[in-house]
């Protein structure tokens, strides 16, 4: 058994890795095992996820054209799927497992509003100790289930004074801190089949997508709690300190969480159209006076999401709906 940091995620298995070492390459040896650097990209080559497309498009039946991935308490985004397919995390192969509360493991294949869809109600974080490549590995997924939309979904401390807990934040662009860090889910050899080496980020939200998602938002009559705006992710799993809030203030952000932009980036590299937002569950902290009451925590990001549920599932369910007509 390999003991590589790649072959060991939360829980301590190899689940969701390929051991390089079959393939060859230069080891060096950790306590006697034998050790071969493996850049994160290596951890599922393309092979791999196609097993796992197969496997799904083949046990549901259905080749699915919109991914969603539900943010933190937004599972029930998943929930509206009609005659769905649920494929628990545990069972597919070669899957990670979901270790957030809120994220409940499991992958909804079936048809809303006429199109077909899949969703991944619990995602994965860098802060769960997964590598990048890994958070964003059922990106590719769908794409090799032949998803052409990628629909992201977040809870999101709003760092913008304008925003209120409840609101929406349609994401226009975003900050990428982990790749100012160095980390990408793109990092090491790339693979064509997905996409080109050097991906280009300029225009990575759907344009088009969000003025729908405005104008939906006015036929719901919530349009004073639709915003457009920047988000970023930070590595987490803490909060973030009022100097944080600062930069990121300063930097142009608006809602900031730890999740969706190794997605967005992995789904821009193969080319999936993507419109993602964020709810905002609770308002940053940016002065050292703000109450004390102003400290972020997950129950409350599960409380506010839950409140929220069905406005951002009607949103969803009427942008699918618009896409599907569209194309019908
Ligand atoms: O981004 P999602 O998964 O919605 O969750 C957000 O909420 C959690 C923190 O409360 C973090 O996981 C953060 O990323
Ligand atoms: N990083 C971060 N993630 C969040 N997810 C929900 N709220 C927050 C927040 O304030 N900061």
């Amino acid at each position: 058994m390999c003991s590589r940091d790649c072959c060991s995620g939360p829980g301590g298995s190899n689940r969701g890795n390929t051991c390089t070492d079959k393939k060859g390459g230069k080891a060096g040896s950790l306590n006697g095992e034998k050790i071969i650097p493996t850049p994160q990209s290596l951890l599922y080559p393309y092979e791999v996820i196609e097993e796992i497309a197969d496997f799904i498009v083949k046990g549901s039946g259905m080749r699915p054209k919109i991914g969603i991935i539900c943010g933190s308490g937004l599972g029930s985004l998943a929930d509206i799927i009609q005659d769905p397919k649920i494929f628990e995390y545990e069972k597919i192969p070669n899957f990670p497992v979901s270790t957030v509360e809120g994220h409940a493991g499991r992958l909804v294949v079936g048809t809303l509003e006429g199109a077909t869809v899949m969703a991944m109600q619990g995602r994965f974080h860098f802060y769960e100790g997964y590598p990048l490549a890994k958070c964003s590995m059922p990106v590719r997924v769908m794409k090799l289930c032949g998803v052409e939309y990628l629909f992201a979904t977040n809870a999101a401390g709003g760092i913008n004074p304008r925003f209120a807990v409840g609101d929406i934040m349609l994401m226009h662009d975003h900050v990428n801190m982990l790749g100012f860090a160095g980390n990408s889910p793109l990092q090491g050899p790339n693979d064509p089949r997905f996409g080109p080496r050097f991906p280009a980020l300029v225009n990575s939200y759907n344009k088009d997508l969000i003025n729908k998602a405005i104008e939906i938002g006015k036929a719901m009559g919530i349009e004073s709690n639709i915003h457009v705006g920047v988000y970023s992710c930070l590595g987490g799993p803490n909060y973030e300190t009022i100097a944080e809030l600062k930069a990121l203030r300063m930097m142009g952000v608006d809602a900031v969480g730890m999740s969706t932009v190794h997605e967005v980036i992995t789904a821009r590299h193969c080319d999936m159209k993507v419109f993602a937002f964020s709810l905002i569950t609770n308002k940053c902290a940016t002065e050292y006076s703000d109450k004390k009451d102003d400290e972020a925590n997950h129950e409350e990001v599960m409380a506010v999401a839950k409140t929220r549920q069905k406005a951002c599932c009607e949103l969803v369910a009427r942008l699918i709906r618009e896409i599907h007509l569209a194309s019908a």
